[in-house]
């Protein structure tokens, strides 16, 4: 039995490693997994086109869900996995490869168990953010990009709890630069990002009215303080971006805002080294295909 599913990346918000509260929303950019069910037992995962990639997570997925559905689904006996992740967003970029990865994960062995109606989205959601926090690749379990990546749009959520607090959909376009290094979440500095909590949770209130723009922007200015990196992009972004951030923990850089506006940001950003992309925003999410 083999299952397939797709789930896109997300831009963030709020970082949650401030105050435990965060918000992204999720853009199209996709990873797909898929999910071989066999016999013998054991769960393997490969990275299309990246050997050297720790597959952990997606391993500590697929036996999740196996552990928690594989008897609800009518299978006995010692259950495996042959797990596999192809993906157009680069890793440990700040645009949430992980809870991509872990999502696309989850809802493939799902639907290869044949069950995938029968447990809800989000409970999906939190059993990936349950591998990533095994799998230690995350600070707070980011739940809050897990979860704009496993039901589009914009979240708003509480990490410390797995609560949703919000969740809206959008309509922007979103303009991606990502230079050329990696920064892994579970090495981020959280203490230093414990310093911005006032205005991470000035960020907070900004995001639970609706003001995304804006608390994306402050988001930006606080999290490049915090953790080391140049506010010279989200210069380049002002004033014309609704709002424009350091997103995840680095090193990427996420601006939203109108279509023209962005084409201007974006020939700013090309002078940088790394790659700049102009994308959509998604409402739709994590899917089976
Ligand atoms: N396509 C993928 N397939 C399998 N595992 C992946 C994939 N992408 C990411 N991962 C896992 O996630 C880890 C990187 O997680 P990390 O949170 O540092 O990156 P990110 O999610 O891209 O960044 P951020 O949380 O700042 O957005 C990798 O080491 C790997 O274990
Ligand atoms: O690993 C984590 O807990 C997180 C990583 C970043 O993406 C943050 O943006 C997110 O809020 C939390």
């Amino acid at each position: 039995m083999d299952g397939r599913a797709v789930a896109p990346a997300a831009g963030t918000v709020l970082n949650a490693l401030a105050t435990g509260r965060g918000s992204a929303f999720a853009i199209d950019l996709e990873t797909t997994a898929t999910v071989e069910l066999t016999t013998d037992g054991e769960v393997v995962g490969t990275v299309a086109e990246r050997p050297e990639a720790d597959t952990g997570l997606i391993e500590r997925c697929a036996e999740l869900v196996l552990e928690e559905y594989a008897e609800d689904a009518g299978l006995a006996g010692p259950v495996g996995a042959r797990v596999r992740t192809d993906s157009e967003i680069p890793m440990a970029a700040g645009l949430k490869s992980s809870s991509a990865a872990a999502n696309a994960t989850a809802l493939a062995a799902l639907d290869a168990l044949e069950i995938t109606d029968a447990v809800d989205r989000i409970d999906a959601c939190r059993l990936g953010v349950r591998a990533a926090r095994d799998a230690g690749v995350t600070a707070t379990g980011a739940f809050d990009d897990a979860s704009a990546s496993m039901l589009g749009g914009v979240t708003v959520t509480d990490n410390a709890s797995d609560e949703l607090l919000a969740r809206e959909e959008v309509d922007w376009e979103a303009l991606v630069y990502t230079p050329p290094e990696q920064a892994f979440s579970a090495d981020a500095d959280v203490a230093a990002c414990e310093r911005v909590a006032p205005l991470a949770a000035l960020v907070e209130e900004l995001a639970l009215e609706g003001r995304y723009g804006e608390a994306m922007t402050v988001n930006g200015f606080a999290f490049c303080g915090a953790l080391e990196f140049p506010t010279g992009p989200l210069l380049e972004a002002l004033p014309d971006a609704t709002g424009v951030s350091l997103s995840g923990t680095g090193p990427s850089y996420v601006a939203v805002g109108d279509r023209a506006t962005l084409e201007a940001v974006r020939e700013r950003w090309a002078d940088r080294d790394g790659t700049t992309r102009l994308v959509a925003t998604r409402t739709d999410g994590t899917r089976t295909t």
